[in-house]
């Protein structure tokens, strides 16, 4: 699978540091190619002549912001350089920057004196923020948002936490960020990525060389060309294939007044491409399950205390365990008593790779029993389990406040891997894949907040199902389930807006995204 990696600012300065100090690229060397990079998107957008005004601060970024305005200024743009901070504190390379500028003789000025610009290039803070920003740099941040010109961010907007994506007191509004050799993770999470404006990546010479043969930065994504080829990301399909082929998802959902979780979970396994779908549900959705989706096998319940029809049930529940490939519990099931025994049953009772999602997981929060079990069957029995929390599912399993997992979701996310031994997909704008085995977290970067709607869930959940009866395994079934889940809220959105998307036009996209046209290796 090809990556796209989200750096912290420690990662990218380590990088850094390799490519100047192992591979011995001068650092002002890195910094006119980062100037050039930048340069070459105003090229791209406005002509000789135009307005600059260059917002500097005194480290490393505040330099790349100085060569971008002298390289501007010799071809023929009008620029205007404000520096803001103490003397005492300019980095070597912003200090070198300066004695150029001075050479060609332009002026440095210590603050915002005019509002009549075309273009800000925002140079104040980069990677290397590290407190909130108060005083004459948050007045500053603010005149920047105020002046009607196009705001290019040097690598990060001024004021975005780049680990965390925070806006640290106040930050600039970007029209475009020029980032280089890595996007930082401040530029996807939520609220960072909403002050980047469209993000432009360059290559300035800093690559994966700088690793050093160590392992790479801890973050990933899919690389955006899957957006277009999602079909790349689905287990190769044999033209002599049966339905038996194609594996069979057992999908144990809904209650009483409940049908749709458990509709929209086993029509979505099904639109991914499982051969058969087995729907074990209440006997209320019985007729409206065989009107809804009749391609679906059945088998219902009632209630655990009817002990006759229960063990038959039980009986029918484990021939069904046995045929299935994939197990999806959770969607709708409820926190009634007959759920919470279905649930420990099938927990305990199944050997196959099993998808653990909404009401099971709030049942899963409240037994100790029951996530020493999911340990112990997975490193004992080798057993594949997926947990599907969204952040306040999350935050109740985990055992803190739901703002703690927003804050950091991707440690918490591993965190929560490592404790139940599994693979762990905490869903939020920004959702985070994360298992026990590798270091290594998926970040998605593909969704809309369109896709907050009851029963979106549901849908992921069966589509992780319906990936891994097909064969894949688990973390990357996570993985590309999410990645094209959020696919799905994009392309719904595309065609209603975000505000009109509900959890079945998603699936219905699965319908087009996948065609064979879409599928180059
Ligand atoms: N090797 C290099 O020289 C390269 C540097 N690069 C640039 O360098 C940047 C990182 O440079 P630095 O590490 O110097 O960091 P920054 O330029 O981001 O800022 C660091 C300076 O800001 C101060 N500061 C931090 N938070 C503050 C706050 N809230 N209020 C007031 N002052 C604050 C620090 O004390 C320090 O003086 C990158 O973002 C990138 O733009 C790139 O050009 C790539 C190559
Ligand atoms: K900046």
């Amino acid at each position: 699978m090809e990556k796209k990696y989200f750096v912290s600012s420690a990662e990218m300065k380590k990088y850094d540091r390799a490519t100047i100090n192992d591979f011995q690229v001068p650092s002002l060397v890195l910094m006119e190619r980062a100037a050039l990079e930048t340069v070459g998107e105003i090229e791209k957008r406005f002509g000789k002549g135009s307005r600059v005004l260059v917002v500097s601060g005194t480290g490393n970024n505040g330099g790349d912001g100085i060569a971008v305005g002298r390289i501007l200024m010799q071809r023929g743009y009008e620029v205007d350089f404000v520096l803001i901070g103490a003397e005492e504190k300019y980095s070597e390379e912003t200090r070198h920057q300066l004695v150029i500028i001075a050479k060609y003789g332009c002026t440095l000025k210590s603050k915002i004196e005019s509002m009549e610009y075309d273009i800000i290039i925002d140079a104040l803070f980069g990677i290397g923020l590290s407190r909130n920003v108060e005083g004459i740099y948050k007045k500053c941040i603010e005149t920047m948002n105020s002046i009607s010109g196009f705001i290019v961010s040097v690598d990060i907007p001024s004021g975005i936490n780049a680990d965390t994506g925070a806006v640290m007191n106040a930050a600039v509004k970007a029209d475009i960020t020029v980032t280089f050799a890595f996007e930082k993770l401040g530029h996807i999470l939520y609220p960072g990525c909403e002050y980047c404006g469209e993000v432009l990546c360059k290559d300035i010479g800093i690559t994966k060389e700088s690793f050093r043969g160590e392992e790479g930065p801890r973050v990933y994504s899919y690389a955006d060309r899957y957006r277009e080829q999602a079909a790349a990301l689905m287990p190769a399909r044999s033209r002599g294939g049966n339905k038996g082929t194609f594996g069979k998802a057992l999908v144990i959902a809904g209650s009483r007044n409940m049908s749709g979780a458990c509709e929209l979970c086993a029509r979505s396994a099904y639109r991914i491409g499982a051969g058969m779908v087995k729907v074990v549900t209440p006997e209320e959705n019985r007729e409206i399950i065989q009107k809804n989706l009749p391609e679906a096998l059945l088998s219902t319940y009632t209630d655990a205390e009817k002990t006759e029809s229960w063990k038959e049930f039980l009986q029918d529940l484990k021939e069904s365990m046995k045929w299935a490939d994939c197990i999806v519990i959770g969607p709708g099931i409820g926190k009634s008593g007959t759920a919470s025994i279905l649930f420990k049953y099938v927990v305990k009772e199944s050997a196959k790779p099993l998808v653990i999602d909404a009401d099971g997981l709030n049942l899963l929060a409240e037994s100790e029993e029951l996530q020493e079990l999911l340990r112990t069957l997975s490193l004992k029995e080798s057993r594949q389990i997926i947990v599907t929390p969204h952040v306040a599912e999350f935050a109740r399993l985990y055992g803190c406040r739901p703002e703690e997992v927003k804050k950091d979701i991707i440690s918490k996310t591993k965190e929560l891997a490592d404790r139940l031994c599994c693979t762990v997909v905490c869903k939020d704008a920004r959702t985070a894949v994360a298992d026990y085995m590798k270091r290594d977290v998926y970040l998605n970067a593909t969704g809309n907040d369109g896709m907050a709607t009851a029963g979106s869930g549901d849908v992921l959940a069966g589509i992780i199902g319906g990936l891994l009866t097909q064969g894949v395994r688990c973390r990357e079934a996570a993985e590309a389930g999410v990645f094209l889940h959020g696919r799905l809220g994009d392309l719904a959105a595309e065609r209603t807006g975000r505000y009109a998307v509900m959890a079945g036009d998603l699936t219905e996209q699965l319908k087009y995204i996948l065609s064979d046209e879409g599928k180059r290796r």
